[in-house]
């Protein structure tokens, strides 16, 4: 009887986990993050025909010095018009140069106050939580509508590692009253092996513990966790390998710095038919014992509690985009 109610009680309380794992940040799917050199008209409008999750027009690594103010202007007029509509929905955003460089002022100022706002800013090479305490205070003043815009954080050296845990909890805290919402968190390998001096490997052991911090603490605070970037951009076959090996870590979502890269990485942070079919069967079993009251039980072999159960809820909400 007891059991019973107990299980009554758990059932009911199955969309209150739903909102906890899918909340806000995972509404918006950033399976590929795509880079776009801010100043370069031609493969700006080129990324609004592809069919890619996220758009980053960038102002920082892929773009000259002596370029820079180039692109800044060309993403202003770019956002001057409204955002090109496409068959699925997508996320534009900027990246602007980092706070420690005499650029980022101008960028954020230019970017948000055109016409349209991005829907994202993203910001390299956070270190500490000042430095989102400065962005924060910055884009406080530049938004003057009633809007909030995303906020990626990147974090690429020894020191926003050490740091990373207070860097999230400041954003988190600051996007209360503030006009930004965290909403992922990028693995900058490549900044960071030049900032801890690892030498490079196929496999990438020598970042391996980086790679699983920043997806620990992603989830800890409810952040898209995305990975390093491939730059081998014509081998996608390990491009492939290299998603999968990200996807199984629990990241949910890829750098890509060309075209070709798109379809890989954003299949590859699919499920697979035999992971949706698993997915739906266990949580219709799930169900059916929560009404008995049985909290564990047994599904394909396997022992089946709450845990299992919200990674198949994981699998069904990203099943839902290949539709
Ligand atoms: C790598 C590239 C310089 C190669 O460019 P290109 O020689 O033009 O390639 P292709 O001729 O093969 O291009 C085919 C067509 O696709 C268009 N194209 C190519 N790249 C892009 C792109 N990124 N966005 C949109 N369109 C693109 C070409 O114009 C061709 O179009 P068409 O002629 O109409 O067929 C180039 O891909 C490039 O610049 N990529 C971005 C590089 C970049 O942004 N790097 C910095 C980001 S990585 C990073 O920051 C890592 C992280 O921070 C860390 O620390 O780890
Ligand atoms: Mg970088």
């Amino acid at each position: 009887m007891i059991s019973q109610i107990l299980g009554k009680v758990l059932l009911k309380s199955i969309p209150e986990f739903q909102n906890k794992i899918f909340s806000r940040s995972y509404n918006v799917p950033r399976r590929a993050l795509m880079y776009v050199p801010g100043d370069d008209p031609k493969k700006i409008n080129k990324s609004f025909t592809l069919d890619v999750d996220c758009i980053a027009l960038d102002c920082e690594d892929g773009v000259a010095i002596n370029r820079k103010v180039d692109a800044r202007s060309t993403i202003r007029l770019f956002l001057e018009k409204p955002k090109p509509q496409k068959t699925t929905n997508y996320d534009l955003g900027v990246r602007i140069n980092a706070l420690d460089t005499e650029y980022w002022q101008e960028d954020l100022k230019s970017c948000l106050t055109a016409e349209n706002l991005p829907d994202t800013v993203l910001v390299p090479k956070i270190e500490t939580p000042e430095t989102i305490k400065m962005f924060s205070e910055e884009i406080n003043k530049l938004i003057k509508q009633d809007k909030k815009i995303n906020l990626i954080i990147y974090i690429e050296s020894a020191k926003a590692f050490i740091n990373l845990t207070e860097i999230c909890k400041t954003a988190q805290d600051l996007s209360k009253q503030g006009k930004f919402t965290p909403v992922s968190l990028v693995f900058g390998s490549d900044d960071f092996c030049a900032n801890i001096g690892a030498t490079r490997t196929e496999d990438s052991t020598e970042i391996l513990y980086a790679r699983q911090k920043l997806v620990l603490t992603a989830k800890a605070f409810n952040l898209q966790a995305i990975d390093m970037v491939y730059i081998k951009y014509k081998d996608l076959e390990s491009l492939k390998l290299q998603c999968e090996q990200g996807m199984r870590m629990g990241y949910t979502g890829k750098q890509v710095i060309h075209p070709s890269q798109v379809p890989v990485v954003q299949q590859a942070f699919l499920p697979n038919e035999n992971q949706i079919n698993w997915a739906k069967g266990l949580l219709d079993s799930f169900r059916t014992h929560q009404k008995e009251g049985k909290g564990a039980f047994t599904y394909k072999g396997s022992m089946i509690d709450m845990p299992t159960m919200k990674q198949a809820e994981n699998i069904v909400k990203l099943a839902k985009l290949k539709t």
